[in-house]
């Protein structure tokens, strides 16, 4: 490579003008890159405010068409689904998870019938149906493996008959994508997609999302004896190497701005398909600094999400989904 000098190379010529600003663009976001979560609540006309994430909201069925139908209309491609599981009906082992009319299934089939084309993502995990709001089962005071792998096999299998199209384990139990993808195939299910969070820190960015799911206050201990070490990047890469020699069609990073260094080395890497999830946290982070005046709101919004697209990221999953896809039709 050829690199020029100053006085005769000046790389602020490019910038100059708006045309060459676009033209010597290198990344771009679309909203083709955007998967929206959202929180469903059992109940009636129930449309209520998460207090640690400004503008999210828990919708209950009869409201979720009207929730979502923005979404259709601005063309973001898929949402991401967490049911919120009142605390009777939670149980140690999260037995509600493997009930075809759980609130889950009951809002896959709804949203597939007025809206088949969104793609639905569906998260695996125990921690939204346990007493003690971890993600697997726990025997003599620790998260077991294989035993939870069996149930979290079942849940898989219950929400991709009831419609959902990726099945999104997120509970970072080693050697559940390999039973997911043979039970899904075994009952002919062999087009149900697997996007793995394959790499997913035990970090302090969950917080708010523990409160929309009211499942923070029940979690006894933290989650480190499953979810990885913040302080690891080439363990990383084994986690990726696992889940795809087992089947994931997909891989997901977690949380996203503060490992964007895991997101490009995984791309890099593997070049498979690579999604970011900017967390619940970067999102209440985010909008506490915007509703103070310290941050513009829109400007902060596009940036952090073309970071992940810049970082190597093919998607992200953002509560500023709408917003952002919102922005980009402005232009
Ligand atoms: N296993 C459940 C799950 N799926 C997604 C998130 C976090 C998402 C967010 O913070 O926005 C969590 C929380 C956790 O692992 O405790
Ligand atoms: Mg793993």
């Amino acid at each position: 490579m050829t690199i020029g000098r100053f006085p005769h190379t000046r790389l602020r010529r490019n910038r100059r003008d708006s045309f060459t600003r676009r033209l010597v663009r290198e990344t771009t976001l679309t909203t083709d890159d955007l998967i929206w979560p959202i929180f469903i609540t059992e109940g009636t006309g129930v449309e209520t405010d998460v207090a640690s994430m400004p503008g999210v909201k828990r919708v209950s069925l009869d409201r979720l068409a009207a929730h979502v139908a923005p979404a259709a209309e601005l063309d973001i491609p898929a949402l991401a689904l967490f049911p919120i599981t009142p605390p009777e009906l939670r149980d140690e082992k999260g037995t509600e998870a493997m009930n075809p009319d759980n609130l889950m299934c009951r809002a896959a089939r709804l949203l597939k019938q007025e809206f088949p084309e969104i793609g639905l993502i569906g998260d695996v995990a125990l921690d939204p149906y346990t007493s003690h709001g971890h993600d697997g089962l726990i025997v003599d005071g620790y998260v077991v493996n294989d035993p939870s792998v069996e149930v979290l096999k079942d849940l898989a299998l219950n929400q991709a008959a009831a419609g959902i199209d990726i099945i999104a384990p997120s509970d970072m139990m080693d050697g559940r994508i390999g039973t997911i993808r043979e039970t899904l195939d075994a009952q002919g299910m062999v087009d149900t997609r697997i996007m793995s969070y394959a790499v997913k820190y035990a970090s302090a960015f969950y917080g708010p999302f523990r409160d929309a799911l009211g499942s923070g206050g029940l979690l006894k201990g933290d989650k480190k004896t499953y979810q990885m070490d913040p302080a690891n990047s080439e363990e990383a890469l084994r986690e990726v190497a696992l889940d795809l020699a087992e089947g994931a069609d997909m891989v997901m990073v977690k949380p996203g701005m503060p490992y964007l260094d895991i997101i490009q080395k995984v791309r890099e890497k593997f070049a498979v398909p690579t999604f970011a999830y900017q967390v619940s946290g970067e999102y209440a982070m985010m909008m506490a600094a915007i509703q103070n005046g310290w941050l513009d709101r829109d400007r902060t919004i596009l940036e952090s999400l073309l970071s992940f697209k810049r970082a190597g990221a093919n998607g992200i999953l953002t509560y500023f989904a709408l917003d952002a896809a919102r922005l980009l039709l402005k232009g």
